[in-house]
């Protein structure tokens, strides 16, 4: 595996009970920002919490940050250096923001002279600064999630797994949290899930698109864009030309004699 290859995994299996998730799914993500897209039901959460290390494959192989995520050995040390915001995450709502944030810390093993500033960078990144000594339980959703965001971020991970960060964020903290993202994506493998495609064509260097627990397409933004085409109605904003490559990347993989070359690589 390349070095800076901090996903590679292949043949992954997740099934619940009899539900099949993920089907032999083969993905390899380097640095930049992941947007993680597909249908409802698509497979994406249970993509993300194997690769969280919070649920174990059916089968299959996972490496992660160069070590074998199935091994309990290595886990303890990939877990270290990721980052995880589920899609609802649990907290204690007597905990100050900083409390919450610095719990985490210590959950990753964060040097403990390192915590306090660590923890306050972390929550400035995500613009609550001015609420940091704040219980959660005052916080609105949009600020919860905030807080969310910035346990994620708190021991600088190298691979950052956010499974719908953006909901519930207000339209002035999303454009803020896009900036974030871009930022985050030149250091560290980033991977966000969401149904949003203008965090996709704000945010994301590259696209997974999943289908049915299968790799429909995978490739950079612009490569998504493309197989779009032109506006039929000369509607060409950034979104738009992202959602109709979206549709026409699903399109492909639904009919596989359509395939256009190079969706999926
Ligand atoms: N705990 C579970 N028990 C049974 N089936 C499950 C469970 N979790 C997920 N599934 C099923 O697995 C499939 C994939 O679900 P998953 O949550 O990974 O999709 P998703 O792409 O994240 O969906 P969404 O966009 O709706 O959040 C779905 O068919 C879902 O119903």
């Amino acid at each position: 595996m390349n070095v800076s290859t901090a996903v590679a995994v292949s043949g992954l299996t997740v099934r619940h009970r009899r539900t099949v998730a993920l089907d032999r799914l083969d993905l390899s993500l380097g640095p930049g920002v992941h947007g993680l897209l597909g249908p409802n039901g698509a497979g994406k959460t249970s993509l993300i919490r194997v690769l969280a290390t919070v649920a174990a494959p059916s089968s299959g192989r996972v490496e992660l940050l160069g070590g074998d995520a199935t091994s309990h050995r290595e886990r303890t040390g990939i877990r270290r250096r990721l980052g995880y915001l589920p899609q609802d995450f649990g907290h204690y709502p007597a905990f100050t923001v900083r409390e919450f944030v610095a719990y985490v810390a210590w959950l990753k093993e964060v040097p403990a002279e390192r915590v306090p500033a660590a923890v306050e960078h972390a929550v400035a990144r995500v613009g609550l600064g001015d609420r940091i000594d704040a219980r959660m339980k005052t916080l609105s959703g949009g600020m919860v999630r905030r807080a969310g965001i910035a346990q994620a971020i708190v021991n600088e991970p190298e691979l950052l797994l956010l499974d719908e960060p953006t909901a519930g964020l207000d339209p002035e903290q999303r454009v803020d949290f896009r900036s974030l993202l871009r930022e985050l994506g030149t250091e560290a493998t980033v991977v966000v899930s969401t149904h949003l495609v203008e965090d996709v064509a704000a945010a994301c260097t590259d696209v997974a698109l999943i289908e049915s627990g299968r790799l429909a397409f995978q490739g950079s933004t612009a490569e998504l864009t493309a197989l779009g085409g032109e506006s039929p109605d000369g509607n060409d904003s950034t979104t738009h030309a992202v959602e109709r490559g979206y549709t026409a990347a699903l399109h492909a993989h639904r009919t596989p004699s359509h395939t256009a070359k190079g969706a999926l690589r």
